[in-house]
């Protein structure tokens, strides 16, 4: 059978449309936006022989047109440069780049144009996209001899080109700025999901490291940063603080828990055996070193060595810790050969260690190396409102351990806790708490005279001085800082009260005697005062 005869015109009209698909493949096959609108702009110019070919985009805003190459912005209500004229009329124009050249003064487009010579004319056309091909895209810009911008913007060709080159592009841009967001949501929920971790890990820490206080919730999202790092970590705060514990949980919530904490009080150690403590020794190293032995050093390696009280460490071992933490690599004591560890440090002070800079007794470049993430911990007395929570903590593990039965403690006990001064901060909280628990009676709640006082007798935190071993006489010493009478009227009549129940064994008609009040007016008294005391 003999293929049906094509007329030869439209043979050649065919072979011409042909002849365009590798330039329409060309721009099918471009990945981006961007990408088509260089591809078009080169294809242009190469094929129509014109000195310049631009697609500028309008931005995300609509405010803004774009370029490609280059920084410049066009503003669409700037009328100093064409495109804005093209945007507001939504129409092709055509104008002599000499005519351009004196009209439109915007800074932009007088670069763009300056290398163009002055005879050439600019046809400036609108691209617009979307379903209903109202949609802006940008501008294309073409410039070359008037006559052959005349002919192209007559050409089916070129219209056709126009369009593939809007559709393309409306296709690009929506799956770019599904990508976007798709990326920006993505992003957003990796966020989401980091922060819900973390505060999931900070909330999990509330149960080792108590306080509900806003210093303590900071502080344990601190913990977590700082746990997801293997930055060295300096603990800066007052004794009793809880730099120890700390460091603990830091070293249980990172990458190295299954790896072991050792842990070291520079203080505590003669500094003569510091040294071979932290970096273990060779057998016979010195006299005494009958076996070879491994320094913390060692044993920490994969772990988290914790240096306590690190203001106290000799400035001579102060220079080989600074080696470890750079280089990881360290020489126990005797012998020649130097061994590497993976450490993390923890180091801790209460030692305003910048004094200590300034007087030479700690080395500056040790302090920076140790303090890539710092922590400061906030005294008790910054976070009162953690204490009724120690207390019953500390009381219910004393109670644990002692095999008592759970007490309580009055609500005027927890008064005087809350408004005690505690330079030893939650160490001294604990202490408090132990000795009125350990005299505490059976069956009886921790109260105001069971606490015990800073100045070897019983010395009440609102300054009320308290001086019963319970069953003697009361003396009170008034404080000068009263500042709620109506409430140091009632402590001091609590305190009263108190006392002369103890001594009469809990007896309340004898100590409505011995106070000359009848029996229902004490009773009531000490409902009123929560005075459990039976
Ligand atoms: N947030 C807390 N929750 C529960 N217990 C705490 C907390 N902070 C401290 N403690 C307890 O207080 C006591 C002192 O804490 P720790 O030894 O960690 O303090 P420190 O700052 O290291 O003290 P020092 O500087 O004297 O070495 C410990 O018994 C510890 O368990």
């Amino acid at each position: 059978m003999t293929e049906p005869a094509v007329p030869t015109t439209a043979g050649s009209a065919l072979s011409a449309e042909l002849s365009a698909m590798p330039l329409a493949l060309t721009l099918v096959e471009s990945l981006s936006a961007a990408a088509l609108r260089q591809r078009s702009a080169t294809l242009l110019q190469r094929h129509l022989g014109l000195a310049l070919a631009e697609c500028l985009y309008i931005d995300g805003s609509g405010r803004w047109l774009g370029r490609d190459v280059g920084e410049d912005q066009f503003d669409c209500g700037d009328f100093h440069h064409p495109y804005a004229h093209v945007i507001r009329s939504g129409k092709p124009l055509l104008l002599s780049v000499a005519d351009a050249r004196i009209r439109l003064d915007h800074p932009g487009f007088q670069s763009q144009v300056a290398s163009l010579g002055a005879s050439l004319h600019l046809h400036i056309r609108p691209l617009r996209g979307g379903q209903s091909g109202r949609e802006w895209l940008g501008v294309i810009v073409l410039a070359g001899t008037q006559a052959r911008l005349k002919v192209l913007a007559e050409d089916p060709g070129m219209a056709a080109f126009e369009g593939l080159l809007c559709r393309l592009w409306t296709r690009l841009a929506r799956e770019q700025g599904e990508r976007h967001r798709s990326q920006i949501l993505q992003d957003s929920l990796t966020k989401l999901n980091d922060g819900a971790r973390r505060q999931a890990l900070a909330d999990r820490l509330a149960e080792d490291l108590l306080g509900h206080s806003n210093a303590m919730q900071a502080l344990r999202r601190h913990i977590v940063r700082a746990a997801e790092t293997n930055l060295a970590v300096l603990l800066q705060g007052e004794t009793g603080t809880g730099k120890d514990r700390v460091a603990r949980a830091m070293h249980q919530l990172s990458a190295r828990a299954e790896g072991s904490f050792m842990a070291i009080n520079c203080a505590a150690i003669p500094e003569t055996l510091l040294e071979s403590e932290l970096f273990g020794h060779g057998k016979g190293a010195f006299s005494g070193a009958e076996h070879a032995r491994e320094g913390l050093i060692s044993q920490a390696d994969g772990g988290t060595l914790f240096l306590d009280e690190i203001g106290d460490m000799p400035l001579a071992l102060q220079a080989k810790l600074l080696r470890v933490l750079e280089s990881g690599r360290y020489r126990p004591l005797g012998e020649n050969e130097e061994r590497c560890a993976d450490l993390r440090v923890v180091a801790a002070t209460h030692q305003p260690l910048r004094e200590q800079i300034k007087e030479q007794r700690f080395r500056a470049d040790l302090y920076y190396r140790l303090g890539q993430f710092p922590i400061t911990l906030p005294p008790l007395s910054e976070r009162r409102d953690d204490i009724a929570q120690l207390a019953q903590s500390f009381i219910t593990d004393f109670c644990a351990r002692e095999g008592r039965d759970e007490m309580g403690i009055t609500p005027a006990a927890l008064r005087l806790l809350y408004r005690r001064e505690y330079p030893g901060n939650v160490r001294e909280l604990k202490n408090v708490i132990d000795y009125a628990c350990a005299m505490t009676p059976h069956d009886a709640d921790i109260d105001t005279y069971l606490l015990p006082g800073e100045q070897g007798g019983f010395l009440t935190g609102s300054g009320l001085e308290e001086t019963p071993p319970p069953g003697e006489d009361a003396t009170l010493a008034l404080p000068n800082d009263i500042v709620d009478l109506r409430q140091a009227m009632r402590d001091i009549e609590s305190i009263i009260i108190r006392q002369r129940l103890n001594r009469f064994g809990g007896n309340r008609a004898q100590t409505a005697q011995s106070l000359g009040l009848p029996k229902r007016t004490l009773a009531h008294k000490c409902q009123l005062l929560e005075l459990d005391i039976k």
